[in-house]
Order: structure tokens, then C-alpha cells, then sequence
């Protein structure tokens, strides 16, 4: 089965799996068609402006209210375990792939969390999760603390969830909103990839201002899934994100149960390749918010909570510029993964489904053999090539997990060392 897709971004939707199952004229009516039961999921408070406001319309085969108590979740070792306490030393930081995990794996179980900025309960924040897993979640899960963003590396993912069903492969990006069950399930057996959990608000397509009303991620090349259901009565356990713990229910049915739904908080998916990536055509090398995909502000105008940055194949063409990113020290945090090729500033170390951190105010940039290699270069056109580097970038540092300090590099300060001195005249 192949799945279907609205295109656009944010869009009021209204799509039914069932003829007749969606009211017209009203959101809840006395007695919904078929006995389905009417629930409103909200992504923004009710008073959220109207260009803000997010919210969906589900008319599912048994409301959600229906569950027994949740349970500590024992599975799942390396997921959402908390962060350390001891002070973050300011070192940068860089990972290697996370290995496949051991056969049976699930998606849930196959999640570490890597690094993670302030609590989910502030409402505000993000964390980086890696997954390797290699079987097909026989189970759902929920997360309450935000809403993620997949981004496979290796192998196609299915996500069931709750209002549609999205199929991507590495190259392409997934939502799913906070509050959303859903499953996955691996086309080719296994799969490894990025998840990044937004605490905060919700992402959406940044302004573009001078660049017009074209370019970056366009909206029609967001594509949300249309109505699907199961009808499944049989146990089914539910797994909940909730505050950083997770948490365990069974069911006896499945709960991806919504037969139409209508609203604009809803699942997504995104061909990075669509990416308009916009850049100089005369010097220098612009500040990376060039390449924002999504942002999700914070409280503070032009200071977000989280910015999803892409590193596309693209045209390099700077006259008497340094091309790759400069050296830097910055008041946002960086966290960098890699889906596939190579990243310009790192000439080796930063592998496809590896990690790096480079948080607030740490100096990096060019390692010494990117560095060499542009400041010799001969200026002529030049395209990067099959490339696909992200950034998860955020104004609250992030703090790694113990798994994540444990399992560094252990040499990563070597990228930056031996740089020969200016010599002055
Ligand atoms: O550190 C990095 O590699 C990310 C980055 C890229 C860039 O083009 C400019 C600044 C920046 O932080
Ligand atoms: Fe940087």
C-alpha cells in the first residue's frame, strides 16, 4: 500500500478514510456519524493567535479517555534518561555512528537520547535522539514532551500514526506533532537515524523577508498524509513520553483509530532535495540561518528555541572568499548530524549518522585539513556534491547525556590543532 498526500504547510485539511465520517458545518455534533467519537487534539493554547493556532478535529472508532493507568516504561535504556549533573565542561564534542542495536530491537527500544536543553515541562527546549533498530514496532508511542522530527540516515521508515501514514527513506524528513500515536515499522529490515524533540513551539517555516515571498523550504513541498485507520482488537501497548520519563499502558485495541480528521495540526513529511538553497553569489560566506528549514522561536524575536538548518549539495562561487564556514564562537548552540557525504568544514571524523555539539561560545569551524585545502584552493565554480549535513540550532545549551559523554571521540580537539601562526611583517 502506497500512501496519499495533501501538499502545503500549516493548511487547513479536512480528509476522511471513510465517506461520510467527517461532520459538516460543526465540529461535534450530538451523535458523530457511525458512532465515532469527536476529539479535539491541540497543538497551541485555545487564545493562540489565529495565525499561531494549531489544532486538529479526530473522529476515531473509541475515544482516547479510554486507558488505565500509565506505568513506568523498564525498556528503552538509553532514552530520555535524564541529563547529568555535574557542570558541562565547555569541550566540543563529536560522535561516531551509534552501532545497530541487537536483534529485536524496536524503534522505541532503539533510541539514545544524545543531548538535551532544558526541561520538557518549561515547554520549551529541544533534544537530539539517534535510533538503530531492525524490527517493526508491534506497538505505539506517544510523546507528550514535543513534537519530533525524524531524520533517517539509513533504511525507509513507515510511520502509522494516528491521522495518516508516511513513508520517507534517508534524504527525506518526518513530523509528528506532540500528542500523535503512532508506529514504525522498517521497510528494509533496519534503519538508523537522527529524531529531533522540540519542546517548544511549534516549528514552522521561517520568514523570509528580502528573499521574497519564494524560496527555502516552499510549502507545497510539505506533504501531509491523508485519513488511514486500523481496526485492530487486539492488546496493544501504548508507550508515552511524558515529562522525560516514559511510560507504559496496554490497550485492547489499536488506538491508530481515527477514521477522518480535519484541522492543521497534522503530520508531515519533506523531500530535503526540495530545499531552494539560497546563498552568495558574490563574497563571503553567509551566516547559516540562510539555510533554516524550520524554525521554532522562542520567546526572545529572532532568538529560537530550536533552528533546523540544512547543508545541501549547492553551487560554491564566492569570489576572494574563505568558502567553507569560518572559524566562530557563538551564543547559540550547535548540534550537527550528518545523513550522507561529506560536511565542508570537516575533512574526516564527522561521519554519515555521526554527531557533533559545539555549544555555547565554543570556538570551531574549519578542521586544519579543510582549512589547508580552501585556503589553497583555486577559486573556480565548484559544487558540493552529494551532501546532506544538519544542524539543530539552539539558543539553550545542550547537555549531553552520560551515554553521549561516555561514548565520545576521544580526540576530537585534534581537528584544531597545528594551525601555523600569522606571521606579521
Ligand atoms: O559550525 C558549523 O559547521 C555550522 C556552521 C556553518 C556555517 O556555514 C556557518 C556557521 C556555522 O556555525
Ligand atoms: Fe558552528
Amino acid at each position: 500500500m502506497t500512501a496519499s498526500y495533501i501538499p502545503g504547510f500549516g493548511n487547513h485539511v479536512a480528509t476522511e478514510a471513510v465517506p461520510g465520517a467527517l461532520p459538516i458545518g460543526r465540529n461535534s455534533p450530538q451523535r458523530p456519524a457511525y458512532g465515532l467519537y469527536a476529539e479535539q487534539l491541540s497543538g497551541t493554547a485555545f487564545t493562540a493567535p489565529r495565525h499561531e493556532n494549531r489544532r486538529s478535529w479526530l473522529y476515531r472508532l473509541r475515544p482516547t479517555a479510554e486507558h488505565p493507568p500509565y506505568q513506568p516504561y523498564d525498556g528503552a535504556p538509553r532514552f530520555a534518561p535524564g541529563t547529568s549533573d555535574s557542570p558541562l565542561p565547555p569541550n566540543r564534542l563529536r560522535w561516531d555512528p551509534a552501532p545497530m542495536s541487537p536483534p529485536g530491537t524496536d524503534w522505541i527500544d532503539g533510541m539514545t537520547t544524545m543531548l538535551a536543553n532544558r526541561d520538557p515541562a518549561d515547554l520549551e527546549g529541544v533534544a537530539v535522539h539517534v535510533y538503530a533498530c531492525n524490527r517493526d514496532m508491534n506497538r505505539v508511542f506517544v510523546d507528550a514532551d514535543g513534537e519530533l522530527i525524524f531524520l533517517p540516515q539509513s533504511g525507509r521508515l513507515t510511520i502509522l500514526t494516528e491521522l495518516g501514514r508516511i513513508d520517507i527513506a534517508p534524504g527525506q524528513i518526518a513530523l509528528v506533532p506532540r500528542g500523535v500515536r503512532f508506529r514504525v515499522e522498517l521497510p528494509d529490515g533496519e534503519a538508523a537515524g537522527y529524531v529531533a524533540e522540540n519542546h517548544g513551539s511549534l516549528f514552522r517555516l521561517p520568514d523570509l523577508g528580502p528573499i521574497g515571498a519564494n524560496g527555502l523550504g516552499n510549502p507545497r513541498d510539505f506533504e501531509t498524509p491523508v485519513a488511514w485507520f486500523e481496526d485492530r482488537d487486539e492488546p496493544t501497548q501504548v508507550v508515552q513520553k511524558f515529562l522525560g520519563s516514559l511510560w507504559a499502558m496496554t490497550l485492547d485495541h489499536s488506538p491508530l483509530d481515527v477514521v477522518a480528521w480535519h484541522g492543521n495540526l497534522a503530520p508531515w513529511r519533506y523531500d530535503l532535495s526540495r530545499f531552494n538553497t539560497i546563498n552568495t553569489v558574490s563574497f563571503d560566506h553567509p551566516d547559516p540561518s540562510i539555510f533554516t528549514l524550520l524554525t521554532s522561536p522562542s520567546d526572545v524575536p529572532g532568538r529560537a528555541n530550536a533552528d533546523l538548518v540544512l547543508f545541501p549539495p549547492r553551487w560554491m562561487v564566492a569570489e576572494d572568499t574563505f568558502r567553507p564556514p569560518w572559524f566562530h564562537r557563538n551564543i547559540m548552540s550547535e548540534a550537527m548530524g550528518l545523513i550522507t557525504g561529506a560536511y565542508d568544514a570537516k575533512a574526516e571524523g564527522f561521519r554519515p549518522g555521526g554527531l557533533s555539539l559545539h555549544n555555547l561560545m565554543a570556538g570551531h569551524g574549519p578542521d586544519l585539513a579543510s582549512w589547508q585545502g580552501a585556503s589553497d584552493a583555486d577559486l573556480k565554480p565548484h559544487r558540493i556534491e552529494g551532501t546532506m549535513a544538519f544542524m539543530v540550532e539552539s539558543c539553550w545549551p545542550y547537555q549531553p547525556t552520560e551515554h553521549a559523554l561516555s561514548h565520545a571521540q576521544l580526540d576530537y580537539d585534534a581537528v584544531w590543532k597545528d594551525f601555523p601562526k600569522a606571521r606579521l611583517p
